[in-house]
């Protein structure tokens, strides 16, 4: 950890960081990074801490004393303010963030979106506190391609669909299509705060990952969270693999994605916390351009995957249909393509994604099954014995 530097070749002094939502999957590994290579300390904020459990006990750990953990509701909690006056900066992560709710919970979703994180802005801007806020690549919606007829040779040409911070509009669907509430409360907070940097100078750097995902993320139905929850497509496939049986394609499946290792993702999250001078200001896309997939080939690739490191013998049947409508309801739509302009963070940070997606599921993959294996067998025999 000794010596240290920026990017300039400046010294990285310790600091303080206010981490809310340190205790999900995000913040999990932000956490773990940041204790085991960096002399930081973090004042985790959560409902939860499950996910960090291994940072905080036992009291013998080599950081002890670096990472404390509030349990703290930020909704309504006076604590808070006096958190981020003792950081030097703030990481906001906390959010509803699973496309399960935003149409069957629009209210809980605007309202921790952009109510609950106005706080947080407030309180950075009024004590001239450094804020890193957590926004969102669906604050992009759909991209200009998708409005062109099928056949349109402008589909395939990149200034119709490549997203960029500075360039790209942010095109939502209607309202009754409640799917939007989160990109649109996002997009909300993320105007906020960059209106407190024009008039109050507050110091900013927002975040729009572009599906990151790896261990941790979300949960398994019925063995760490709720049975009928519906978590992101990383965890719903890795359940559905679990229990050996089709992996559900919404709307056939056609939607494409760019995915990106989480450990990639968070050395770009440490370039901006460790320098300051060249992430003030910015809004950064983060996630990887060459990892892009289709949902079915998506499901095609984990069920290859999960069967090489389980030894199981491949499903006869991989996937299967369901409608938008029956898998989650009235007011479902989606985000077409997301394709992560990176100039920007390039010119920046100098920051590069790494492992491709066959990598970075086979680690991910082997982890779910190390982690959840034999409790989803025992839940399934006892549910047969029922
Ligand atoms: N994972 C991704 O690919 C992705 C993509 C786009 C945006 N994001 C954004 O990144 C952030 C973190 O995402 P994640 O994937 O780690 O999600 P996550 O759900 O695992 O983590 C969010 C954490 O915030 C906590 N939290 C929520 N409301 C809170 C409250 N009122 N008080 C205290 N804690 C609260 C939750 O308990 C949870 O631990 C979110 O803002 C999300 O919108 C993530
Ligand atoms: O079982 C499933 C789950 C999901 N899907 C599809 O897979 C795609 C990806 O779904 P995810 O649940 O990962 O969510 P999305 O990529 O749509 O949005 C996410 O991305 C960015 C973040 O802000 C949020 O974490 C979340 O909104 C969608 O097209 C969805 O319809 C399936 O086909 N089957």
């Amino acid at each position: 950890m000794a010596g240290r530097v920026d990017l300039d070749g400046n010294p990285i002094n310790p600091m303080t960081i206010c981490m809310i939502g340190a205790g999900g999957f995000i913040g999990s590994h932000l956490c773990e990074k940041l204790m085991s290579e960096t002399p930081h300390t973090v004042l985790a904020v959560d409902v939860y801490s499950d996910k960090i459990k291994h940072l905080l006990e036992p009291t013998s750990l080599p950081w002890n004393g670096r990472i404390q953990f509030h349990r703290i509701n930020i909704k309504n909690d006076s604590r808070l303010e006096g958190l981020i006056k003792m950081a030097d900066l703030t990481v906001n992560l906390a959010a509803i963030c699973t496309p399960a709710d935003y149409n069957t919970r629009p209210l809980d979703t605007i309202y921790s979106n952009f109510i609950d994180a106005l706080p947080v802005v407030k309180y950075c801007s009024e004590n001239g506190k450094r804020l890193i806020h957590f926004s969102t690549c669906e604050v992009y919606g759909k991209t200009i391609g998708a409005f062109l007829p099928e056949d349109s040779p402008l589909r395939q040409d990149p200034a119709y669909f490549v997203l960029s911070e500075d360039a790209s509009p942010c095109i939502f669907g209607p309202i009754e299509k409640q799917r939007w509430s989160y990109a649109c409360a996002k997009q909300l907070i993320e105007r906020l705060i960059y209106a407190e940097g024009a008039e109050n100078g507050l110091e900013f750097t927002i975040v729009r990952p572009f599906n990151w995902i790896g261990p941790r993320m979300d949960f398994i139905p019925g063995i760490d969270g709720p049975s009928e929850g519906v978590p992101r497509v990383l965890a719903c496939f890795s359940n559905n693999l679990l229990r050996h049986e089709p992996l559900k394609l919404v709307d056939g499946g056609h939607s494409q994605r760019t995915f990106i290792y989480i450990k990639d993702a968070i050395e770009a999250v440490f370039l901006m916390i460790e320098n300051p001078a060249r992430a003030n200001g910015h809004i950064f896309n983060v996630g990887n351009p060459n990892n892009e997939v289709t949902v079915k080939q998506l499901a095609e690739m984990m069920a290859q995957v999960y069967s090489k490191v389980s030894g199981e013998t491949p499903l006869e049947t991989p996937t299967v249909d369901v409608s938008s409508k029956e898998f989650y309801g009235e007011g479902y739509d989606d985000s077409d393509k997301r394709i992560p302009d990176m100039t920007i963070i390039n010119r920046q940070l100098g920051w590069n994604p790494k492992t491709s997606l066959w990598d970075l599921l086979e680690s991910t993959l082997t982890y779910q099954h190390r982690t959840y294996a034999e409790a989803v067998k025992q839940a399934m025999s006892k549910t047969t014995a029922n």
